[in-house]
């Protein structure tokens, strides 16, 4: 009895919460579009016996649009949304049913779960799918998360799996963000269309990458989206969440086992040492922003050095139309995003009282208001990492 009480407090002591997110490349093979079953099965092997060590375990897989499309005898992609959308309602259950039967075999329960970018961007529900997801894992269940491709609207996408895997990494506080793709690692320029490319092991800041000289291509290869910069942005997203992220060959899931063990399999990103805290996290990347409003260089100075608020005295112009209470990007003179926040008057409010001193608000609107524009409780800066 006492033996069995230490196991189960040694599996809880040992978990990891782990997301691992394969692609449509991995998923399919190359040439023809059909399904990598070979890969299939050993991501379900992998992913069931570490869940049987006691790992927590989220997958979140592409494929639906790619199996669709196989479905459906299409040789390409849809350019256009509509037949995408039809499309991955075609793959989507098609994907699940596969990976239902396969961890099936061995026992393993799973959930499918499909994402809007607005099931993130409300804090209220931003908080239900983190509960949601959290009942998931403590019932042993493994969570297979896609972006819900047929319900979501253009503007509010995620538009690629690798930037929704580093936001599920974020609001779950994992330890690891594991990205399956048909490279082995990343290299210091496109291995497809330069051989000689370098190689890069571990990555200690994303921002070196520039200084480093590293270029990453948009196009992703036959069915994959995005190419190698979302998931840069991804490394760059989860690695301020404190959680370490690995780029590595899809072909081989099971060398996650040497992965999670330190093996520097793939490129390593170290996790930021002092990670955003969880509302900042949401207010940089879940929200939306439906406006922007540019400030000057001491607005800057001290939302991103000082952690202030944003005072009108600071704002040189208001972009958009949006109601008090909206997510809106806050933007230096260059165009450079530093950070994302609530506003707390209209656009129109904001026309009248832009470059005034706090006192003067209510004699500019005839009616008194909060002190700042934004407070910095509602102000996440974007991070340098
Ligand atoms: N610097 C780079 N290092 C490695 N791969 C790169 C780089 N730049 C672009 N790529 C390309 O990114 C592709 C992976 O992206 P993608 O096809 O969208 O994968 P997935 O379907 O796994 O999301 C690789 O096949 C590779 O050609
Ligand atoms: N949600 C889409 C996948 C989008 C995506 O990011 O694709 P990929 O670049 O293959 O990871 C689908 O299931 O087809």
């Amino acid at each position: 009895m006492h033996r069995l009480f230490l196991l189960r407090w040694l599996k809880i002591a040992v978990s990891q919460t782990i997301v691992v997110k394969i692609g449509t490349s991995s998923l399919t093979q190359g040439s023809t579009g059909t399904l990598a079953l070979a890969t299939l099965g050993n991501l379900v092997e992998t992913l069931s016996s570490l869940r049987q060590q006691g790992q927590r375990l989220v997958l979140v897989s592409s494929g639906a649009v790619g199996v669709g499309c196989q479905r459906l005898g299409l040789t390409e992609r849809p350019q256009n949304l509509a037949t995408r959308q039809a499309v991955a309602a075609v793959g989507q259950g098609r994907l699940m049913r596969l990976y239902d039967d396969l961890f099936s075999v061995l026992g393993q329960p799973i959930a499918q779960v499909l994402l809007t970018r607005e099931d993130l961007s409300e804090r209220h529900r931003y908080m239900n799918i983190l509960n949601t997801l959290t009942e998931l894992l403590h019932l042993g269940i493994i969570p297979i998360v896609n972006e819900n491709d047929t319900v979501a609207v253009e503007e509010l996408r995620f538009g690629d799996n690798d930037t929704l895997s580093a936001l599920l990494a974020s609001l779950l506080g994992a330890n690891w963000l594991i990205l399956l793709t048909d490279v082995d690692r990343l290299y210091a320029s496109d291995p497809r269309h330069d051989p000689q490319a370098q190689p890069i092991p571990l990555v200690n800041r994303v921002a070196d990458l520039e200084s480093l000289g590293v270029r990453v291509g948009t196009a992703g290869s036959g069915w994959g989206t995005g190419g190698m910069v979302t998931k840069i942005t991804a490394a760059r997203m989860a690695t301020a969440a404190g959680v370490r992220t690995v780029i590595t060959e899809g072909q081989q899931p099971q060398h996650l086992h040497k992965i999670l063990a330190g093996e520097l399999i793939g490129t390593h990103f170290l996790p930021h040492p002092q990670p955003v805290r969880a509302r900042k996290r949401w207010l940089t990347h879940g929200l939306v922003p439906v406006g922007r409003l540019v400030v000057d260089a001491g607005a800057v100075r001290a939302i991103q050095t000082q952690g202030k608020s944003l005072l009108a005295a600071g704002i040189v112009a208001v972009e958009g139309e949006f109601p008090a209470q909206s997510a809106v990007q806050v933007v230096s003179g260059a165009g450079e995003e530093i950070a994302r926040g609530l506003v707390n008057y209209n656009s129109d409010e904001l026309r009248q009282i832009q470059g005034c001193r706090s006192e003067a608000i209510a004699e500019r609107l005839g009616y008194g208001g909060p002190e700042t524009v934004i407070h910095r409780d509602n102000l996440g800066v974007m991070e340098i990492t």
